[in-house]
């Protein structure tokens, strides 16, 4: 199967290309989500992609909509091709199993990031100020040490190219208010926890995540984009996990060494060789089944 780099639907107007991901209008009241082949490390994405990843990305995505619903509505219509509009199915043959059919929602332009386990941006912020997103945390923590509780840890929404910032809790207040800024963190760490349980108990330990959130015609809170991912969240394999150090990626840990030990320069898009590109997507196909208790469609 060749992989999808870039969805091609001439018909529909693009409005947005993420780094593996596209979106589409398709009326006044939908939105087509794309999830593409394309995978980045390091915050470059490769030259060639993961054959199947959208499509089990898409998939795991479905699943946490439908087992979270109880949690909080989210923007999903369909991910079944047949009860799309013409306008979609017209590009079934590229799209089939990797797209959803999205409502249009106002989207909060807030990065929700929960976070379970302190690491990454985290990690360098705690270090220097002892601190995550401005909140204060307990001295003496260690490297990818677990939490006392799930964290809301916010950050702006970067420019393209730029980072995020993180930013406290009570500067999210200032943006949307406090009614629905309280709201909001609440609902993200109350998906998280929900979800980090359930994986956990599945053998795959979901560090932290980020959410997008918007709100529906009637002013409703509603989850969006894609939810707990190994490409919105960190999966680290449950059975190899140690406090005090850096965890290997469920995911992405063949593609990282490969890139580490080929002396990637953190910049350039490169070409992955055949036996990472398939051992990583046997990493994928492996947290789906860990994940669904199913073998993913490809
Ligand atoms: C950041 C993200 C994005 C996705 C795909 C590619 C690049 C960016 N995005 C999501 C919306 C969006 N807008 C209105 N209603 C929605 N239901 C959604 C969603 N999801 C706009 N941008």
């Amino acid at each position: 199967m060749a992989a999808l780099l870039e969805s091609d639907c001439p018909a529909l107007e693009l409005i947005a290309r993420g780094k593996v991901r596209d979106l589409y209008n398709v009326d006044a009241d939908t939105l087509l989500f794309v999830a593409t082949d394309r995978v980045s490390a390091f915050d470059v994405v490769m030259k060639n992609g993961i054959p199947g990843k959208g499509k089990i990305l898409t998939q795991l995505s479905v699943f946490w909509f439908r087992l979270l619903a109880d949690v909080m509505p989210s923007h999903l219509i369909t991910s079944n091709m047949d009860e799309m509009p013409a306008s979609v199915q017209q590009y079934r043959d590229q799209l089939e199993g990797r797209c959803l059919l999205v409502r249009r929602l106002k989207v909060i332009q807030v990065e929700a990031i929960v976070r379970g386990y302190i690491t990454g941006s985290g990690w360098a912020e705690y270090k220097q100020k002892g601190t995550v997103s401005d909140i204060s945390l307990p001295a003496g923590l260690q490297e990818c040490e677990q939490l006392a509780a799930p964290l809301f840890t916010p950050s702006t929404k970067a420019e393209i190219g730029e980072h995020d910032e993180n930013i406290h809790p009570d500067q999210v207040k200032k943006m949307i208010g406090t009614e629905l800024a309280e709201k909001l963190s609440q609902a993200a760490v109350n998906l998280y926890t929900k979800a980090a349980e359930y994986a956990r108990a599945r053998g795959i330990i979901i560090a932290d995540t980020k959410f997008e959130f918007g709100l529906d015609e009637h002013g409703v809170l509603t989850v969006a984009d894609e939810v707990l991912t190994p490409d919105s969240s960190r999966f680290w394999p449950a059975d190899q996990y140690a406090p005090g150090r850096g965890q290997d990626s469920f995911d992405k840990q063949f593609l990282r060494n490969y890139l580490v030990d080929s002396g990637f320069d953190k910049k350039t898009s490169i070409e992955l060789p055949d036996d990472v590109i398939r051992d990583t997507l046997a990493k994928y196909v492996d947290a789906y089944v860990r994940i669904t208790g199913e073998q993913p469609t490809l």
